[in-house]
């Protein structure tokens, strides 16, 4: 692994897939170390003994922990492919609507296959709408970044393998609520860096199954 780079991960999950796919873009070798989160190793729990969860990066034995401060790490200490822009404005929007990700669209999608009934059918209504917001941000861009694939692209992507669940648990068509985002979606996955890192929306799906079960909500 580069000068021993570990990157401590959950293999579904869309936070540690965000680092993944910025390792991927700028061709850096690091051990990937698999966790499991009902068992978390003695490594976890030293590197991150705040909220003791991954992604963790391990960089010269120092530990970085959440994803989007993983990712602007990885940007900063290799220049090649760069995820942010260089201008202070841009940069400032970039991390604006990757906060924007971070804040309703984890949240709003739990929520979507935790509830049932009237409170399932508004957290519907909010993820329809937090949709549309970031397809008027993409608007007809390639990338959210413009014609570079970047940062708001790698934080969001991880979580179109979640559409299929969303659709199913929301019962709507995100490719007819937001057509250019599912096109927006289909070019990123054409990336190498984020087709190796995303799994397949059925065994998403399985996995929330398997969720609904932990939790008793099946
Ligand atoms: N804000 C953080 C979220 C990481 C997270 O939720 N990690 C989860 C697995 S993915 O859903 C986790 O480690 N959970 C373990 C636990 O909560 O015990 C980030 O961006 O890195």
């Amino acid at each position: 692994a580069e000068d021993g780079m570990v990157l401590l991960d959950f293999w579904v999950s869309p936070f540690g897939q965000r680092c993944r796919i910025a390792l991927a873009e700028k061709g850096v070798d690091y051990e990937y170390k698999e966790e499991n989160l009902s068992d978390k190793s003695p490594l976890l729990l030293k590197m991150n003994p705040i909220h003791k969860k991954i992604p963790v990066l391990i960089h010269h034995g120092k530990p970085i922990c959440e994803s989007l401060i993983i990712v602007q790490y990885i940007d900063e200490i290799w220049s090649n492919n760069p995820l942010l822009p260089s201008d202070p404005y841009e940069r400032a929007k970039a991390r604006f609507w990757a906060d924007f990700v971070d804040k309703k669209v984890y949240e709003c999608g739990t929520r979507l296959w935790k509830l049932k009934g009237e409170a399932r059918e508004e957290d519907r209504k909010d993820m329809i709408k937090i949709l549309k917001l970031l397809e008027g941000e993409l608007g007809d861009k390639k990338y959210f970044g413009g014609e570079t694939f970047g940062f708001v692209d790698v934080a969001l992507v991880p979580f179109t393998a979640w559409f299929h669940t969303y659709e199913i648990c929301g019962n709507f068509s995100i490719e007819k609520e937001c057509p250019k985002l599912v096109a927006w979606a289909k070019r990123c996955m054409e990336r190498e860096s984020v087709s190796k890192s995303l799994h397949d929306s059925h065994k998403v799906h399985e996995f929330v199954g398997y969720l609904k079960r932990l939790f008793g909500l099946e």
